[in-house]
């Protein structure tokens, strides 16, 4: 498969500049590059989801053209999507044969044909499965084999491991492996770039829009990547400081959130967190983080008590509680993050708009909140032609870091991070964590979640394990390596060196 010269411009942008790349049958081959460098767009291109400029894809040595996604599929190319499009309440084998009935009907015959690929491929599926019962890893290799029962040849992934924790990352490793001894070809994205020269067999690196270079994992370090993908040397991280004191910020007792499904979705969850103190939060996707999160910020109903500073604000609603200090990056920035379709300068006052520089006695003051719209893009290096394109316009990436700035602008009290940098390269990944630790220093307590187990590590002073809405587990995050909070997440705690969560939270699963 090759791209050649492939271009596409937007608005002000030339996302994709003569990009050329050549993938060898068989292999799996890494695209890396910064926010912004044209890797999205490159692989909508790929299939079918838009249509370029100038250049061509071949496929087999014949020039194609695709219209849609249906004929990049029926050309044999398919897409993993970092979220999962599958439908929680269906069983995996109805889950595949949606909307490819055609194929092998939906009853017997597709059921064994969904066998056959599992077994062939090593993927371990159980057809019969509710896919609402399936871990985080089962669920991603039934939409890798949604792709292949459609015939896919050449599989495209985007940012496959971040919601994996590291043995399941291993796990998908050698289903790529297994895939690749088939004669299948995988294309993924990544911002990982450890990941990247652990599996690919060649790495392409994307810099502005443009291919810089193809190099083997064997030739170049996981440093060396990240400066052939920003073009210059990086900044060596700074130590990590302690500043934690011991004033409370923010304290939670037996918070507890219903779900549907009869068990808590967080169930009687304690902590405190102190100024100057970042407390990650690690788990497994759905453990009940995402509505620990929301309870915290008032977006549903709870009991317990949230105290801020001295104050009782159970009761209080989401404007009071970021009125009184309470910075909130959201897991999903396009719901509860971003106005999409608006400039970037009316994003800035989203979520802040009773707050300076956004207002002026009662009205929005334009010009105040579109000065600081200029500075955050400067400060925290959003990548967009100007404050006036929409916010769908910006990469992902971008779209993440313009949101950090927005509520980091406040200096907030405490912040409610989720998954703060997600999707975005290890450039600025470095730059917000920097963020981060000056905010923390200065004295901003924290709450961290995330699915990427180096930045618990290294950015909390306190780390607590969460599993099925309970908090199971406090770590040392001096000591923990990745792999043992990986078991602890997934409650196999024997060979993790975990204390029982004592103190402030209360170990319910004993
Ligand atoms: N629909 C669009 N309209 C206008 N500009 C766009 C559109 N899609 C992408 N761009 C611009 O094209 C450039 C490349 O974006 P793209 O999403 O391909 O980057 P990326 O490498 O995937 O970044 P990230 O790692 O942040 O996801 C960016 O400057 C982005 O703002």
């Amino acid at each position: 498969m090759a791209l050649r010269g492939i271009t596409k411009r937007f608005p002000g942008v030339v996302a994709n500049d003569d990009i050329n790349i050549e993938v060898q049958r068989g292999t799996v081959h890494a695209i890396v590059g910064e926010n912004g460098a044209g890797k999205s767009t490159l692989m909508k291109i790929l299939y079918g989801m838009q249509r370029p400029d100038a250049g061509t894809i071949e496929v087999d040595g014949a020039t194609v053209h695709f219209g849609s996604p249906q004929q990049a599929i029926k050309a044999g190319i398919g897409m993993v999507h970092q979220h999962f499009m599958l439908a929680d309440n269906l069983t995996v084998t109805e889950n595949v044969v949606l909307g490819a009935e055609r194929l092998c009907g939906i009853g017997a015959r597709a059921r064994r044909r969904i066998l056959e690929i599992s077994e062939s491929y090593g993927l371990g599926i159980q057809p019969d499965r509710l896919v609402e019962d399936l871990g985080v890893g089962d669920r991603q290799r039934v939409e890798i084999l949604k792709v292949l029962y459609r015939g896919a040849k050449i599989l495209i992934l985007d940012e496959p491991t971040a919601v994996l924790v590291p043995q399941e990352v291993d796990e998908l490793f050698g289903n790529l492996r297994d895939l690749k001894a088939e004669g299948l070809t995988v294309i993924f994205i990544s911002h990982k770039l450890d990941e990247v020269l652990a599996v690919a067999d060649e790495i392409t690196v994307v810099r502005r829009g443009t291919t810089v270079r193809t190099v083997k994992p064997s030739e170049v370090t996981s440093r060396q990547l990240a400066e052939l993908m920003v073009g210059s040397e990086l900044p060596v991280p700074q130590l990590r400081t302690d500043a934690v004191t011991d004033k409370v910020e923010l304290s939670v007792t037996d918070l507890t959130v219903p779900s549907e499904h009869g068990r808590p979705a967080v169930d009687g969850v304690s902590f405190e967190i102190h100024r100057g103190e970042i407390l990650g939060i690690a788990g497994v996707e759905g453990n009940g983080q995402a509505e620990l999160v929301e309870a915290l910020m008032g977006m549903r109903p709870s009991t317990g008590v949230v105290r801020l500073g001295h104050g009782d604000i159970s009761d209080w609603d989401t404007r009071q509680r970021r009125t009184a200090g309470i910075g909130y990056i959201p897991e999903d920035r396009h719901r509860h993050g971003l106005l999409l379709e608006s400039p970037l300068w009316e994003n800035r006052i989203l979520g802040h708009q009773n707050q300076k520089p956004n207002i002026s006695g009662p009205w929005i003051d334009r010009a105040g909140a579109r000065a600081d719209t200029e500075r955050i893009v400067a400060e925290y290096d959003v990548r967009t032609p100007g404050i006036d394109v929409a916010a769908a316009s910006l990469s992902g990436g971008n779209q993440q870091k313009l949101i950090v700035g927005r509520e980091m602008s406040h200096q907030p009290r405490v912040l409610i991070a989720s998954h703060p940098t997600r999707g975005v390269d290890v450039g600025a990944q470095a730059a917000i964590w920097e963020h981060l630790r000056r905010a923390r220093t200065a004295g901003l307590a924290v709450l961290l979640i995330s699915a990427d187990l180096d930045e618990l590590i290294g950015m909390s002073d306190t780390l607590r394990v969460i599993l099925r809405g309970r908090i199971v587990a406090t770590v040392d995050p001096a000591t923990v390596t990745p792999e043992e909070l990986g078991s602890a997440m997934t409650g196999a705690t024997d060979d993790a060196p975990t204390e029982p969560a004592g103190g402030d939270s209360a170990d319910r699963s004993s």
